[in-house]
């Protein structure tokens, strides 16, 4: 898909397709189609960064608990996105041991416990020990820098499904 294929697009179209490149925040999709049209994906991308930004901290916490926790009740139960079923199963999080699932619902639970948002981090670029050591890790970091860390992850993922969804690298957007 072009640019100019994305300039064409109407608003439900828009919406349809970018809708969750932030996990069930199809507002911000909503907004970002009035900032068209876009230069290039570069501008698309920051169109979506900025909306984020600009929110108050009320609505960076909205956003990050808009996310299904990783390997959590909704993987069980199959009610993922379509997109962060793709993300847990490539991390290896769909084939977790009794022990690795029991470890990980633990430590995402303090996670919650901690800072009242859950644990967000760009599966695709992890593994199930990576996931766990990460968790553990950022568990012990304090709460300002954790919220910006997390939108950091946030914006991982959104990269990468914008990639996806114009097919391009990566690296370039
Ligand atoms: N909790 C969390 O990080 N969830 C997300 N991460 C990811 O890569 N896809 C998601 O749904």
């Amino acid at each position: 898909m072009d640019i100019e294929k994305v300039n064409s697009m109407d608003f439900g179209e828009f919406v349809d397709v970018f809708g969750n490149v932030i996990e069930r925040c199809p507002l911000i999709a909503a907004a970002v189609w009035s900032q068209r049209p876009f230069s290039d994906l570069e501008d698309l991308k920051k169109h979506f960064f900025a909306f984020i930004d600009a929110l108050p901290q009320s609505g960076q916490e909205g956003i990050l608990r808009c996310h299904p926790d990783l390997a959590g009740s909704e993987l069980r139960r199959g009610t993922l996105t379509a997109e962060s079923q793709r993300e847990q199963s490539g991390a290896g999080l769909t084939t977790l041991d009794a022990d690795e699932r029991l470890r990980l619902a633990e430590l995402n639970a303090q996670y919650r416990a901690r800072f009242d948002f859950p644990f967000v981090l760009a599966a695709r670029f992890s593994d199930r020990a990576a996931v766990s050591r990460e968790l553990a890790r950022r568990l012990l970091c304090r709460s300002a820098q954790e919220l910006r860390t997390a939108l950091g992850e946030v914006k991982k993922i959104g990269s990468l499904r914008l990639a996806d969804l114009l097919r391009a690298d990566p690296a370039k957007l």
